[in-house]
């Protein structure tokens, strides 16, 4: 059911539209004034907001520019009284989807609400569609540990499960967690990645759970966190073991209740997440040594995958240089380069360190740096021993 919410302080005018809207299947909410409807606009997504422009505390003009800060998805339709159409038109300048006239016509309010669900419906199959171009790539590799791999995505992706993927750096972790999502019934939904050990240990709570305006010093303004944009889909935890003692006993919280709580706020929200978690620690150890809680341990690993280096699965490194000249042919604009078998021997028999970013950057260079095809004196010259 679609659904709008009413801010009016005119008691009178919210009865007479809640009613309509209600009747012509809308689920509706309302609030008296800006403020409470800035506050149940930040924990609510409804699918267009009528909003009045005139109102004591935060009035239209105002709300109209937080909530757009807040989600710019949703349309919002001002409603303008009797003086204020100069107004109006400045708010649709400002974002707002449109406005209409008080006393509202009737016909032609039902026509703009219509109008304004079908641009929301748009903008969402819009970021839908664009997901799917933007789709991931291919996991590419035949090689025991990859065939694995591709065999658990596809059993636990449809569950909600919980999946702890680890393995060194660029090994394919990430990659792995896209998959699961892509996958999985939530595909539908974002995947909204958090990379615990690039975020400061004091900001990590806010990011994960969002702020409540003036929690703290640079909390300027009601934040929504990772959580609640991960509703419906799935939530990346990358480099799990990185997280601060204090955000896993909240994180802990919110897998065991499905309900997290803003930072300086007191309201419980709902959320509904799947949380994938990589590491390229020892979690184990980690417990051991105190610095990670073992029932999170627990509550995220359910499902363990373990992606093996490329030093541990030679057999795909001649899959993914073949797969790499095809994509660097494309972004230069070139004709895809050829490879000498003794050269890629080479490449296979190399001893990586930096996994799969290291042998693309490898293939690049020798793109760049050989003659007409990729020879093994390319590979002597341009790849260095270890
Ligand atoms: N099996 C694969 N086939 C093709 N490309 C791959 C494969 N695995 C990884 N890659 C590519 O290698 C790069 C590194 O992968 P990814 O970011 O998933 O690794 P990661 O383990 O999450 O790295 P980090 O530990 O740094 O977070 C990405 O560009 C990814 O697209």
């Amino acid at each position: 059911m679609s659904t709008i919410l009413i801010i009016d302080d005119e008691k009178a005018i919210r009865k007479t539209l809640n009613e309509i809207l209600t009747f012509e299947g809308y689920k509706v909410t309302e609030a008296s004034d800006g403020e409470e409807g800035l506050k149940v606009f930040g924990s609510t997504v409804f699918d267009v907001v009528l909003c009045d422009i005139k109102m004591p505390k935060v009035d239209g003009i105002e709300f109209l520019v937080k909530a757009t800060e807040l989600n710019p998805d949703v349309p919002i339709i001002m409603i303008s009284g009797h003086g204020t159409i100069e107004t109006a038109v400045d708010a649709v300048k400002k974002g707002a989807f449109d406005y209409i006239s008080k006393p509202p016509d009737l016909n032609r309010m039902l026509i703009t609400i219509r109008n304004a669900m079908d641009r929301n419906q748009l903008s969402k199959e819009t970021r839908t569609l664009k997901r799917k171009v933007g789709r991931i790539q291919e996991m590419i590799g035949e090689s025991e540990g990859i065939a694995r791999i591709k065999d658990t995505i596809e059993k636990v992706a449809p569950t909600d499960a919980r999946v702890l993927v680890t393995g060194e750096n660029g090994v394919g972790k990430e990659m792995v967690a896209r998959w699961i999502h892509e996958k999985s019934n939530r595909n539908g939904g974002p995947i909204v990645e958090v990379n615990c050990a690039a975020i400061p240990g004091e900001l990590i709570e806010s990011e994960l759970f969002g702020h409540e305006k003036g929690s703290f010093t640079s909390a300027i303004k009601q934040r929504i966190g990772k959580f609640e944009q991960a509703s419906g889909g799935t939530l990346f935890l990358d480099e799990v073991g990185d997280m601060s003692l204090s955000a896993q006993a909240k994180v802990l919280r919110a897998l065991q209740e499905g309900k997290i709580t803003r930072v300086g706020g007191d309201k419980e929200i709902s959320v509904d997440v799947r949380v994938v978690a990589a590491t390229n620690k020892d979690l184990l150890k980690e417990v051991e040594e105190k610095n990670f809680r073992l029932d999170l341990y627990h509550r995220l690993g359910v499902i363990l995958i373990h992606v093996p280096s490329l030093n541990e699965r030679r057999d795909d490194i001649p899959l993914l240089v073949d797969k790499f000249l095809g994509d660097i042919a494309s972004e230069y604009g070139q004709a895809k380069k050829g490879i000498d078998k003794k050269a890629m021997d080479a490449l296979q028999r190399h001893n990586w360190s930096g996994n799969i970013r290291e042998l693309r950057n490898v293939v690049e260079r020798l793109v760049i740096l050989s003659g007409k095809s990729i020879m093994l004196e390319d590979v002597n010259n341009y790849v260095l021993p270890r």
